[in-house]
């Protein structure tokens, strides 16, 4: 089945990846389908928001039966071209960098940090986690056309020079770990992962939504 993927809602592509690692790890284990209250208690999502992103690329669970676990695989499998191994650059190989070179998605197989950049000299030309590590000025010269997302974890104040080399080089999605807000052009698309903005809104809610 052709789904046309501009009418999944971005909140419900955002949660296909959650499912699909669950399903991954239920079809594993030789389980043949899945109902959409044990999908909720495990992925943490309400069953009838799960039957809602379901029903947009016509899945529908039969009463009693649930959901054919292998027919959602390959249908995730598709949606998120799971079969294609997508690489990704990270830019800034201090505390952060190094960390995400060595745990490098190993448990999602088809995100793969395939070259790493800094400016530090004595960082250039080793590998870290298998990564080689290039000066950031040979970005354009060494990088495959193909890689179009780079993680940034860079100082903060490096950031916006760096985002816009990155941009320049054809980068089209940035993982931005750095608390800049990055300006970019409006066909390249920034994901900003705060930490202590995370961390502030989990206090928030224990506070004021308790138990
Ligand atoms: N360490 C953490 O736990 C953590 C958590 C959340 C967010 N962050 C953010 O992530 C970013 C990186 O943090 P860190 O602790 O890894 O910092 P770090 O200082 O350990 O590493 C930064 C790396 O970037 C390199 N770098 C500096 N200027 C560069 C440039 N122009 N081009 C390419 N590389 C350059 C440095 O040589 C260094 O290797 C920061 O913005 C920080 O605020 C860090």
């Amino acid at each position: 089945m052709k789904i046309d993927q501009t009418k999944i809602p971005q909140a419900t592509a955002k949660r296909l990846p959650l499912y699909y690692r669950f399903l991954e790890n239920l079809s594993a284990s030789g389980k043949q389908r899945v109902s959409s209250t044990e999908l909720s208690e495990a992925v943490k999502v309400d069953s009838a928001t799960i039957r809602r992103d379901f029903s947009y690329f016509g899945a529908l669970g039969k009463k009693g039966y649930g959901y054919n676990v292998n027919y959602l695989l390959s249908f995730f499998r598709k949606t998120l071209d799971q079969d294609e191994l997508t690489k990704v650059i990270l830019v800034g190989v201090g505390n952060l960098g190094t960390a995400f070179l060595h745990y490098n998605f190993s448990k999602n197989n088809n995100t793969r940090i395939v070259m790493a950049f800094d400016v530090d000299d004595d960082k250039i030309g080793k590998e870290v986690g298998g990564v080689t590590i290039h000066h950031l000025k040979d970005l354009e010269k060494v990088v495959d056309p193909e890689v179009t997302v780079a993680i940034m974890t860079v100082p903060q104040v490096a950031a916006q020079k760096i985002a816009d080399q990155l941009v320049e080089a054809g980068i089209k999605g940035i993982l931005n770990f750095t608390p800049a807000r990055l300006d970019v052009p409006d066909e390249v698309r920034v994901h900003h992962i705060d930490l202590s903005v995370e961390l502030q809104a989990l206090v928030y809610f224990l506070k004021h939504y308790p138990g």
